[in-house]
């Protein structure tokens, strides 16, 4: 329970002082028969008296708490890694990369449940809204066990590769990980530069409610901020955009932006210092007033995407990933799927891990990892699912997406090939047809595509991102053709020749590799990307 506009009886009309009072004492015995707690946001006067907000939370058990996911966005250098380390470390910048490399020691545990490709850090909030992590004690690691037993709120942050050469990653944490939230990171002196429009794209190609922090106010002249500022909300204001920008200068724009940011359109920016810690307050309060955007689905039966295994000594293999609907408990027997041929095989589910602390059951909308009965780790893959049987799950290698080209630098036509991302799956697939001849930047279409290398689970309604170098196209999957045959070119062992142009890099992408480094540093050590972008596929006319 979680509520977070609490209006006195008459609406927003307020009440007298004393009327108000004794409302809050109701609300506040009430909040305690449920064992919530109620925090004052703010009191502002309204036409014929006061009317008051609280923050009215239930206390957690120890071993459950809410989820939010925020992806972490932006250039290189905006400071993502540093306020990162600053906010679920406790301690301030020195501006020479002091809090990033508490991040940097930080190696996650295979079994704590969180991927490979993309970082992950915590931040908890008790049911008065405090943050529970605490300054570290030199060199100790954060106890995530601990944040989430006194949490009744904990913020997943996917912290995303700031460099271009790293896009790919930065795709799959987006669709891979189902952020609620997108916070883009910009750098108050560098502006708006490299990769912060493409990341701010696929926020909004994905429909990611974004909020902005503008970092490193502390060095930055006031013109240059001043000029940074009226970029980025030129940018956010633009047809391309259609947001509608909130500075945030204090806690009354806080409580207004969190409670109204279910809106898409809405857009909150925070200026903030990770060396002086300006307004780094504001965008706490902000945090923890965010509510997960995934309905809860708990009646329906499961389904989990796969987005990272793990090969865990004396465990055996584990899968992480999040939990899209109904409820997932110790024991079950779900179906794991699909494999090179389509199928799916039941597995037991031995152990649920959510954020390293075992429990009994997972939800809609969470994420957790699991240890699997009797499944070799290799022959589990990203973009996997695990479902109840009552799903009848079925695989496709072919299906229709409704598109529109947000790029591309000539026209697209049958034969083109480029890796689709959809959920957890990512996977390059070929255009077998299209409802019109060719397609060019801003146009809108139907199209049929064909995986190259394995079929998989789709659900028709996903949303889906189809890019290779430059070019880039959103829309949604609309049908499946579960009955569709393999592609006759397909040799079950080897990957499927391709033109030198892009082999090497659809070639690992669509490979059936399960990859083992640890969280941290992954995206600054993929030596197997060449850097920058691949060369347009051959069909492109
Ligand atoms: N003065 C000042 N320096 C900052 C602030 N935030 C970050 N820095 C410094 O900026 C540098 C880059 O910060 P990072 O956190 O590594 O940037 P990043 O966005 O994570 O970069 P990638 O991980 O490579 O994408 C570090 O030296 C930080 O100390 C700030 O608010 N003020």
């Amino acid at each position: 329970m979680e509520v977070i506009n609490f209006y006195t009886e008459t609406g927003e009309n307020g009440l007298g002082e004393d009327e108000l009072e004794a409302s809050i004492a109701t609300l506040q015995s009430l909040a305690s028969s449920l064992e919530a707690d109620c925090v004052l946001l703010r009191k502002k006067k309204a036409e014929e008296g006061m009317v008051a907000e609280y923050l009215v939370r239930k206390r957690a058990k120890e071993d459950d708490f809410m989820e939010v996911r925020v992806a972490v966005v932006g250039n290189v250098d905006a400071g993502k890694s540093t306020l990162l380390g600053v906010l679920t470390h406790g301690e301030l910048d020195n501006g020479r990369g002091f809090a990033r490399q508490k991040l940097f020691r930080h190696k996650h545990e295979m079994e704590s449940g969180r991927t490979s490709s993309v970082g992950n850090d915590i931040l908890g909030f008790d049911s008065c809204g405090n943050v529970v992590n605490k300054p570290d004690s030199r060199g100790a690691q954060i106890d995530w066990v601990k944040i989430c037993e006194e949490s009744s709120k904990v913020i997943t942050f996917i912290d995303l590769a700031g460099h271009e050469r790293y896009l790919k990653t930065t795709i799959f944490g987006m669709t891979g990980h189902a952020p609620d939230f997108t916070m883009l990171m910009v750098g108050a002196n560098a502006g708006i530069v490299g990769m912060t429009k493409e990341h701010l794209g696929l926020a909004l190609a994905l429909n990611v409610p974004v909020f902005v922090v503008v970092t490193k106010v502390d060095m930055c002249p006031l013109n240059v901020l001043q000029e940074t500022m009226k970029l980025l909300i030129r940018i956010l204001k633009s047809p391309g955009c259609r947001k509608i920008p909130v500075i945030v200068h204090c806690k009354d724009d806080v409580v207004v932006s969190a409670t109204n940011f279910v809106s898409e359109r809405l857009c909150p920016i925070f200026q903030v210092s990770n060396v002086t810690g300006q307004n780094l307050d504001l965008l706490k309060m902000f945090l923890n007033l965010l509510s997960a955007r995934m309905p809860a689905t708990d009646s329906e039966p499961a389904e989990f995407q796969i987005d990272d295994t793990y090969s865990v000594p004396g465990v055996g293999t584990v899968v992480s990933g999040t939990t899209l609907k109904g409820i997932i408990r110790l024991n079950d027997v779900l179906l794991l799927g699909p494999d090179s041929l389509g199928h799916f095989q039941p597995v037991a589910v031995r152990s649920i891990h959510r954020k390293r602390m075992s429990v009994k059951e997972v939800h809609s909308g969470q994420t957790a990892s699991f240890a699997l009965k009797r499944v070799k780790r290799s022959d589990i893959r990203k973009g996997m699912v695990m479902v109840s049987p009552s799903i009848n799950p079925e695989a496709c290698w072919e299906f229709q997406g409704e598109i529109l080209v947000l790029h591309h630098p000539t026209t697209i036509s049958p034969r083109y090939q480029a890796m689709v991302h959809c959920g957890s799956v990512r996977q390059t697939a070929s255009i077998i047809s299209m409802s019109q001849d060719c397609l060019r930047t801003g146009d809108k279409a139907i199209v049929h595509f064909r995986f190259i290398k394995n079929p998989e689970y789709l659900r028709p309604g996903m949303r889906m991102v189809f890019r290779e170098g430059r070019t880039k196209a959103v829309g949604n999957i609309s049908k499946l053709f579960p009955n569709a045959s393999p592609p006759t070119q397909v040799n079950r062992n080897k990957p499927p020749k391709m033109r030198p142009s892009y082999s090497t890099n659809t070639a690992i992408e669509g490979a059936t590799k399960v990859e083992s480094e640890p969280n941290r540093g992954v995206k600054r050590s993929r030596g197997r990307h060449r850097g920058g972008r691949s060369h347009p596929t051959p069909t492109v006319t």
